[in-house]
């Protein structure tokens, strides 16, 4: 694995990876922050199937995170993330400073409205412009046939998709965008790298939030009206010790609309708090 941390690095290590046979091999992008799981992992393997050559990058985008988030204290250990990516065959690891992203001088932003309204969007002012413009950037600056993308972050995924309709992108083409179903711990907690932020007994309550999930969504299977069994879902998240709900709700699945109930394309979406940290999650109703 070729590790590369400037623009004239990573588009040599493109042009080898893209030459390396006598057709032009094909290439897929995972965009991360690092401090890689499982579910990571899973995002890589399945870019091992769709592409000749794996690149994966590493970057903790300041331009996403509000100015009293976990920026600081997000966990940085390329080392061990490194180690990972080898093990898995990936090709290339673009670990790009914020100085060679953002440059002196930097002016340019990408704001997708529409699906970026509500939900994490709401409660993140800035954040998906913060997302749309690194992942513009890293799509023009890798130029893969493919990107992956994890479902955890559904509405990211539905700004992303936007984006890349919307300018007519085409390393990678909309269609060549894929989501990754969500990769679970045991107890059904989906799993990130903000877990690490939770204590034993965090963690242990945070099951909670799948099961809580699962109960609303059977309720509402079982023509049970939305909004108490959202305020319910909501009660049970504070009994069992999260802090604060930030939103229990049933949104259309491509749209990100606002439901007051099963449309046969509504999702569930949450975001709750424990302790200081911030968990999100969403499941088909
Ligand atoms: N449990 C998961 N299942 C599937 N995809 C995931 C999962 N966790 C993260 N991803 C995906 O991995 C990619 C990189 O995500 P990121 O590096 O922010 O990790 P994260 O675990 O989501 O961290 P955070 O705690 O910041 O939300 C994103 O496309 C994200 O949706
Ligand atoms: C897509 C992404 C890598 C952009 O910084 C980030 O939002 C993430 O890790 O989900
Ligand atoms: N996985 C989403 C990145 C973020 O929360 O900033």
């Amino acid at each position: 694995m070729q590790t590369v941390t400037t623009l004239p690095h990573l588009r040599q290590a493109v042009d080898e990876l893209r030459a390396r046979d006598s057709k032009r091999d094909t290439l897929a992008l995972v965009p991360t922050m690092g401090a890689l799981h499982e579910g990571h992992l899973t995002l890589v393997r399945e870019a091992a199937r769709l592409a000749d050559h794996v690149a994966v990058s590493i970057f903790v985008n300041p331009r996403q995170f509000g100015p009293n988030e976990d920026l600081d204290a997000y966990p940085r250990q390329l080392a061990e993330d490194s180690a990972k990516l080898k093990a898995e065959g990936v090709a290339l690891l673009w670990a790009p400073g914020p100085e060679a992203m953002y440059p002196q001088g930097y002016a340019t932003n990408i704001s997708v409205s529409g699906v970026s309204d509500g939900l994490c969007g709401a409660d993140r002012p800035g954040h998906f412009d913060g997302v749309a413009t690194v992942v513009c950037k890293l799509f023009n600056q890798v130029r893969p046939d493919v990107a992956l993308f994890g479902e955890k972050d559904w509405q990211q995924l539905a700004v992303i998709r936007r984006m890349a309709r919307d300018l007519d992108l085409t390393q990678p083409h909309v269609d060549a965008i894929h989501g990754v179903p969500i990769v679970r711990d045991p107890d059904g907690l989906a799993m990130s790298s903000r877990n690490a932020y939770l204590s034993p007994e965090q963690r242990a309550a945070a099951a909670t939030l799948p099961r809580a999930m699962d109960e609303a969504i059977a309720r509402i299977r079982d023509g049970q009206e939305a909004a108490p069994t959202l305020a319910m879902l909501e009660d049970e998240l504070l009994g069992a010790g999260f802090s604060s709900v930030d939103y229990a709700e049933l949104r259309d699945a491509d749209s990100i609309a606002l439901l007051d109930g099963d449309n046969g394309n509504a999702r569930l979406f949450v975001a709750a708090r424990i302790g200081g940290t911030r968990l999100i999650d969403n499941k088909a109703v």
